[in-house]
């Protein structure tokens, strides 16, 4: 077993840095069918564009590389013990050279490993089976779609569709209102594993493990295959869209697996991926531990920009068609250019932002800044960076879901005089009520574009707070060219409202029976 630290390398750098063949059609599909004048056309267009720089950089498809998690399969007699260690050393080597961000967080200190080791992380299986070869499977699922999975017990009531009883069509009712209660928040455009039965936890490990399957495969239950095609067809009519910013693909893949249960317990679990959908597999020669065959057929078959140069003469022309505005920002912004600012608009950013997140705004309600944040930007993002003898580079760098920091937002855009937010996902009542009395706005970037946004990095200018962590720290960086859509303004329009407000009306839809 020799290889086997170097081909557990491989896999994780080809699952973090290049999307495979199926997953990549998928997001072709979703985008053939999406108008490419519209914002979600144009977040479809950055998403196919950031996959394409990943391969070709070699870097991180999305700054969250995830809970590295492997599925392994072996021969009897193989020596599990060496395996793991191999494993674990892979992940740390992944883990300095930026092909994996440092995501393993001690719960109690807030303390980040540094280097993807810690209790719990990375997660590893075992299983033994009766074939020679050793298989390994990783999938690499990140935290923002984590926190949108949702395990149903029933029956229950849910809400726009009612009573869910259990059985088929009770399953189908919680499946439509795991997509919408997603939302945009995941990175949708998304895949859904769900598990049918087992218990809390063996419930979602089935969910899970559907991820694993070929997006293009069929379920051998017909009526799974039913349901999973219904789901399919239907959760798209939900208008959510991809990034939430309304449209017309909402979910690019469906599995569904079941399992048994208690007769007290029927659980329906959800796990939600985003487009990110970072999955990959080898088979591996048990003597040499080298890889002789890979499980996903490899993404660079499937190219996403045929057309380049055109491709992104058309993303720039959409981002306008959306708005028919694209607004150049330069910090330190004004209240006046806030105010000017609507709903639709595209602002290019060029100037300095700051990166903040969990820690930093815990932080910031009862400390001073470190700076001064008079008509700044706040870049709700954590970065994978890498230091070298010039200093600090930016190895992938897109936007984390915003929702989290509500309870902060608004008191400190007033307390430090910031005029806009970075981020995805959008934000709630609070926030938006603060932008109106205070004159920010909130933007909305590409969720796990994080090779896009990295590129409109110029330069790192400085890093405060470095003991949170390197996605927690806070990073000052000097950005050109950095596009993003106003999603909430400071006249009380937000996109995310209307949204959620129209896409609960449409799940009304899905209320009577469909699966008698
Ligand atoms: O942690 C991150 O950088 C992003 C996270 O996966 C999210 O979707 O919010
Ligand atoms: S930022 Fe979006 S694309 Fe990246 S891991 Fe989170 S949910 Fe997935």
């Amino acid at each position: 077993m020799r290889q086997f630290e170097e081909s557990m390398y491989q896999l994780i750098v080809e699952t973090s840095t290049n999307l495979p063949g199926d997953v990549r059609r998928a997001v072709l599909r979703g985008k053939a069918a999406e108008d490419a004048a519209t914002r979600a056309g144009l977040a479809l267009a950055t998403i196919t564009q950031n996959i394409e720089m990943a391969e070709q950089e070699v870097s991180p498809i999305c700054q969250d590389t995830g809970m590295p998690t492997f599925i392994v399969h072996t021969p009897v007699g193989a020596n599990q013990i060496e395996m793991k260690k191999a494993i674990r050393a892979a992940v740390v080597r992944a883990t300095k050279d930026g092909k994996l961000r440092p995501n393993s967080v001690d719960s109690l200190t807030g303390a980040n490993s540094g280097d993807n080791l810690g209790p719990g992380t990375p997660v590893i299986h075992f299983e033994q089976w009766e074939k020679d070869a050793v298989e390994v499977r990783l999938i690499l699922k990140g935290g923002g779609c984590e926190n949108k999975n949702i395990q149903y017990s029933l029956p229950t009531e849910l809400e726009g569709l009612g009573k869910a009883g259990r059985d088929l069509d009770g399953i189908r009712k919680c499946i439509m209102h795991a997509v919408y209660q997603a939302q945009g928040q995941g990175c949708s455009a998304g895949f859904i594993g769900v598990g049918i039965g087992g218990d809390r936890t063996t419930g979602y490990e089935l969910a899970k493990q559907q991820l694993f399957r070929n997006v293009d495969d069929v379920n051998p239950n017909e009526d799974l295959r039913k349901l999973e095609e219904y789901v399919l067809d239907n959760a798209n009519k939900l208008g959510i869209g991809t990034m939430g910013f309304g449209g017309e693909v909402t979910l690019l893949g469906c599995k569904i697996g079941a399992m048994n249960r208690l007769p007290a317990s029927f659980f329906v679990s959800v796990a939600y991926n985003c487009w990110a959908f970072r999955r990959q597999g080898v088979l591996i020669q048990p003597d040499s531990g080298e890889i002789t065959d890979w499980l996903y057929e490899s993404g660079h078959e499937v190219g996403m920009n045929p057309e380049t140069e055109k491709e992104l003469a058309a993303t720039d022309a959409a981002g306008t068609a959306s708005s028919g505005r694209e607004i150049v920002l330069q910090t330190p912004i004004s209240e006046e250019q806030i105010r000017s600012l609507k709903v639709g608009d595209v602002v290019i950013i060029r100037g300095e932002m700051h990166t903040g997140r969990d820690a930093l705004h815990k932080y910031l309600m009862d400390h001073d800044a470190p700076i001064d944040l008079n008509g700044a930007v706040i870049y709700h993002c954590g970065p994978v960076m890498l230091k070298d003898e010039d200093g600090w580079h930016v190895k992938a760098a897109g936007p984390t879901t915003s929702i989290r920091e509500e309870p902060y937002q608004g008191d400190i855009l007033k307390k430090f005089g910031i005029r806009a937010v970075i981020g995805k996902g959008g934000m709630g009542p609070k926030t938006l009520q603060a932008l109106q009395e205070h004159g920010a706005v909130y933007l909305n970037a590409i969720g796990g574009a994080a090779q896009y946004y990295a590129k409109c990095i110029r330069k790192v200018n400085g890093v405060d707070f470095m003991e949170f962590g390197i996605p927690e720290a806070m990073w000052h960086l000097e950005v050109d060219g950095f596009a993003a859509i106003v999603t909430m303004d400071s006249h009380g329009n937000s996109l995310h409202a209307d949204v959620n407000k129209d896409s609960a009306a449409k799940l009304e839809m899905f209320k009577e029976p469909v699966f008698l």
